[in-house]
């Protein structure tokens, strides 16, 4: 396989031989399919899959500034305990890292924290596995405090339980966590008892910043609008989609993961009434449970989501595989995709001005015969066509659940109270000083005049 190159770098100063040149290799190694399988295109299958996969992560390692000098392809029989990799490919890289002088090795693979350090030692050059190299994105990319902290403790619970090298020293370097450079083995043990401290004076951190959150949340409830949620793939468009939306101005970056704590904004529905969009982290395959439990907290707003947008590059050749590594996210939140997340989750396919107009007519028909459970919508949120559409979807969406609503009116109001009577569902009426205190059931499409009329809110759950 052609080794591809995706960073020409020509002018740039060399660097020095003590300093880390930031070139890397990419490595995408899959298993091979077996000899004498009965599909024939079974090799051709994981070699295209792994393909996309190896492109992905060379875009992961772009996205920290790192210039991948080679990305290649490397078909295993099987996985060796020591070393991942056979004896030959090992060399034949070390090959490719001496004629590049590349000092970081990123395997898009899970190492164990052993074949980490034999190909260290193999090609003198630090190796990055695939939760090293998406913490190190994701710790670059935390924007709030809270998301900054959860990442930093996942990283070093990471750290800790293979603190082997030495780019594991707390020293952070480039803004990120440091592997590319550190103090030498020495160093562990003060690593790993500095490690501890900071660990547990994160622990506290995250504590204080959740206490201030959960004040927010609890600010919000009291204006009661409904939440809808973005989630999907890294790059499938989230930020575009939020910003046509909301008309507002989230950095949309062609850029792995340039969203990655939620942005809550308000959403204009056409017939008046007002949402809460928010923008989530942009989910990816093999995404490290550490960090899905770490950002469970961050990922809050799509759990309490009165309605999720999936949103897909429906363009994009691996599509399904995404459509999949989503769902696996979404279940070990809680959400069961395949229920349609019970009613509340809507596919939004993007980037359809990406399709020629007899491929997009073939897409629509496909999105038309879709069950009514998992309806799907066709947009490009950079031209703005189908946006309309799916704010009418959304809308629907919200109209069709209805929610619960706190308020308190002058038992006097005789003209007020029957008209709660006939317009929402009364579960709890309290006379109270001269006042009945209410809890109704609403239909959205009336709550916002129970809000402005009555001063109504939400109900807490
Ligand atoms: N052609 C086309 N490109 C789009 C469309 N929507 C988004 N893009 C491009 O896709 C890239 C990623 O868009 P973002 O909005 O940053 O994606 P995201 O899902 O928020 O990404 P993460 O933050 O990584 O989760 C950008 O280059 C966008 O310009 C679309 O409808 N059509």
């Amino acid at each position: 396989m052609e080794p591809r190159s995706f960073e020409g770098d020509a002018d740039r100063p060399r660097p020095s031989d003590h300093q880390p040149t930031g070139r890397a290799i990419v490595i995408g190694p899959y298993l091979r399919a077996r000899r004498g399988d009965p599909d024939p295109q079974a090799e051709i299958h994981a070699q295209r899959s792994s393909q996309a996969r190896l492109e992905e992560a060379a875009g992961l390692a772009l996205a920290i500034d790192l210039t991948v000098a080679e990305a290649i392809l490397a078909p295993i029989s099987q996985i060796r305990p020591a070393t991942y990799l056979g004896k030959g490919k090992v060399e034949e890289i070390l090959g490719s890292i001496k004629a590049h002088e590349a000092d970081l090795v990123v395997m898009d693979c899970a190492l164990s924290p052993i074949q980490q350090r034999n190909l260290e030692k193999a090609w003198g050059a630090k190796v990055l596995d695939r939760t090293g190299l998406i913490l190190e994105i994701f710790g670059r990319r935390a924007k709030t405090k809270e998301g900054a902290l959860q990442v930093e403790l996942a990283h070093l619970n990471y750290q800790r339980s293979r603190l082997v090298r030495s780019w594991t020293h707390l020293e952070r370097q480039r803004g990120g966590f440091g592997f590319m450079g550190g103090p030498g083995e020495t160093q562990i043990e003060a690593d790993r008892r500095l490690i501890g401290d900071r660990i547990s004076k994160i622990e506290n951190e995250i504590k204080k910043v959740q206490g201030t959150r959960r004040l927010h949340r609890a600010g919000r409830q009291r204006v009661p609008y409904r939440v809808v949620a973005l989630v999907g793939y890294t790059n499938a468009g989230k930020s575009t989609l939020f910003n046509r939306l909301t008309r507002a101005d989230v950095q949309a970056a062609d850029m792995l993961f340039a969203t990655l704590d939620p942005t809550l904004r308000a959403l204009h529905l056409p017939h008046g009434g007002k949402a809460m969009l928010s923008d989530t982290v942009g989910f990816i395959s093999n995404l490290p449970t550490q960090l899905v439990a770490a950002f469970r907290a961050t990922l809050e707003e799509v759990l309490e989501a009165d309605l999720i947008l999936h949103v897909r590059d429906i363009a994009h050749e691996d599509a399904d595989a995404q459509q999949d590594d989503v769902s696996a996210v979404l279940r070990q939140l809680g959400i069961d995709p395949e229920a349609g997340g019970g009613g509340r989750i809507i596919e939004v396919w993007n980037k359809i001005d990406q399709f020629a107009s007899d491929e997009l007519d073939n897409l629509r028909n496909i999105a038309a015969r879709r069950d009514p459970e998992h309806p799907c919508l066709l947009v490009s949120a950079v031209t703005g066509e189908g946006v309309d559409a799916l704010l009418l979807a959304i809308e629907d969406r919200l109209a069709a659940a209805r929610i619960t609503l706190d308020l308190s009116i002058d038992a006097s109001d005789g003209a007020g109270v029957s008209w709660l009577h006939r317009n929402t569902e009364v579960l709890e009426k309290e006379l109270q000083d001269g006042r009945f205190a209410m809890t109704v059931r609403v239909d959205p499409t009336k709550r916002d005049t129970v809000i402005s009329r009555f001063g109504a809110v939400l109900h807490p759950e």
